[in-house]
């Protein structure tokens, strides 16, 4: 090491910084030396002439999961630029020069106006305003110190107690649906004004500036703290779009778009499941019909599972006893151009599956589901019936990884008891709750409210005036 490496500020993955010249006191930066320029996350972004220069006004929203707390900025435009994300989107975003405090030293640095934040984070700092100034540990965070929420409070006056409820969209298409009901129940209860939104009903504007969700008839829904995506099998690509824009506008959703794209995609999700170490029966996929003697052979023959790709509720999911009989059901689906994937049957379970329930990295409750008589499928639409369940902590821990994995807060994660230990079968982004709710007597549409307010760093002003059914402790 030089001696001048020794003067460098040791950094982690995340610090604290500020900017004086445009008042921001505290934002936590996202430390990426892999991204070129840094950017702030803005909104609101307008630009205006100061005699012949181009200046640009902005509002950020210094606190991550915060919305409250509002800071308008004014800073002079040095350029506007295409950048591309880290989603390989390129767009044209304005680029101020401002200066950085770090832990007490100041240096001018570039920062691009992004309009989106999807990493969560307010500000990243890129590898230019870096350069031969600090050195990264990206295994250490806040190595400059971290800031108390009494410190937070001092910058920005109170940031959590808000008196008045928060705005819930329930982002759906049936209100009369058990676990809708209970959804928008849940969340009044708690004091929150929720807002049913029929998927098919919302609209939006992509703009770079400023981007829209209309409902029915214009009405503008800008206001919103937080959605719930519910989306059935049918709707996934529209209300994974819908759910993206609403993450574009700073709403935050329990499930984001991402998540829930990739967990509707059985085979996808089987193989990231998988690539993270966990186990899931023998599945065999392929295109060609010419292929099935061998894709058979793959998964150990008959009797076998053939799963269509989008299927759900169980249908879709049938049962080949024989090699006779699997060949016609495959070639049969193939020839109906459905996707679909077989997987070795797993007899030992006996009709039986497991449902584990998951919230924020929690297994909130747990059932057991067994088929009608002379069924395989538990699925409760297809008559099974649900009882509650001690699940073992690997299941448990099996659940909960498959919802990390995936990137779902909230999660239905079915898993079958094989002779060769738990696997996975799948895992759901809008788990119902009326078969759990009811076996369990558990009250976990509440559950999920909870989460948001969590997220969203809201405390009821009246703790005791809020029914609350605490769910922390998970179910055994
Ligand atoms: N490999 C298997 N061996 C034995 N039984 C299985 C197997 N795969 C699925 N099943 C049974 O069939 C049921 C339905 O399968 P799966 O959960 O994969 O799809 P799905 O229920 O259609 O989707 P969703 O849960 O989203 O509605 C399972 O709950 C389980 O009881
Ligand atoms: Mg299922
Ligand atoms: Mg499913």
């Amino acid at each position: 090491m030089t001696n001048g490496e020794f003067n460098k500020l040791i950094v982690g993955s995340e610090e604290w910084c500020s900017f004086p010249d445009i008042h921001i006191p505290a934002v936590k930066a996202r430390v990426d030396s892999g991204a070129k320029t840094s950017s702030l996350h803005a909104f609101n972004i307008n630009t205006f002439r100061k005699g012949t220069e181009l200046w640009v006004s902005f509002e950020v929203h210094p606190l991550q999961n915060n919305r409250k707390v509002t800071i308008r900025c004014e800073a002079k435009a040095v350029d506007r630029r295409s950048v591309k994300s880290s989603t390989g989107i390129s767009e044209k975003r304005y680029v101020i020069q401002t200066t950085l405090n770090l832990n007490g030293q100041q240096w001018p640095i570039e920062l691009t106006l992004a309009n989106r934040d999807s990493m969560g984070y307010r500000m990243l700092l890129g590898r230019e305003a870096m350069i031969g100034r600090m050195l990264v540990d990206p295994s250490s965070s806040f190595c400059l110190g971290e800031l108390n929420q009494d410190k937070l409070n001092e910058y920005y006056g109170s940031t959590s107690n808000q008196t008045s409820g928060l705005k819930i969209g329930l982002l759906a298409s049936n209100p009369d649906l058990y676990s809708n009901r209970r959804l928008m129940e849940a969340g009044e209860e708690r004091g929150h004004e929720m807002i049913f939104l029929n998927i098919k009903q919302c609209y939006m504007k992509l703009d770079a500036e400023n981007p829209e969700v209309h409902y029915r008839g214009g009405h503008l829904l800008s206001s919103l703290d937080a959605v719930i995506p519910r989306i059935k099998p049918s709707v996934t690509f529209y209300g994974c779009a819908l759910t993206r824009h609403f993450e574009s506008l700073d709403t935050y959703t329990l499930n984001s778009a991402e998540a829930i794209a990739q967990s509707r995609d059985k085979l996808y999700s089987l193989q990231l499941l998988l690539k993270n170490g966990l186990d899931i029966p023998t599945t065999g996929f392929a295109n060609s019909p010419m292929d099935t003697n061998d894709l058979i052979e793959m998964v150990g023959g008959a009797p076998l599972i053939v799963k269509l790709l989008e299927g759900a509720q169980g249908r879709g999911v049938v049962l080949a006893e024989t090699k006779k009989a699997a060949e016609s059901v495959i070639n049969a689906f193939k020839s109906l151009r459905a996707n679909l994937l077989v997987q070795e049957f797993i007899k030992e379970a006996r009709g039986k599956d497991l449902r584990c329930f998951v919230i924020d990295g929690k297994v909130v409750a747990s059932i057991e589901r067994q088929a009608s008589p002379g069924e395989f499928r538990a699925n409760i639409h297809q008559g099974g019936t649900a009882s509650v369940v001690k699940v073992t902590a690997e299941e448990k821990k099996l659940a909960i990884k498959a919802s990390k994995t995936l990137g779902l807060k909230v999660a239905g994660v079915d898993i079958i008891r094989s002779d060769k230990g738990p696997l996975l079968l799948e895992v759901n982004s809008s788990p119902g709750l009326e078969g759990i709710e009811t076996a369990t007597g558990r009250d976990i549409a509440g559950e999920m409210i909870r989460a948001i307010e969590k997220k969203l760093n809201w405390k009821p002003a009246m703790p005791e005036a809020v029914a609350t059914n605490n769910l922390e402790t998970e179910q055994v």
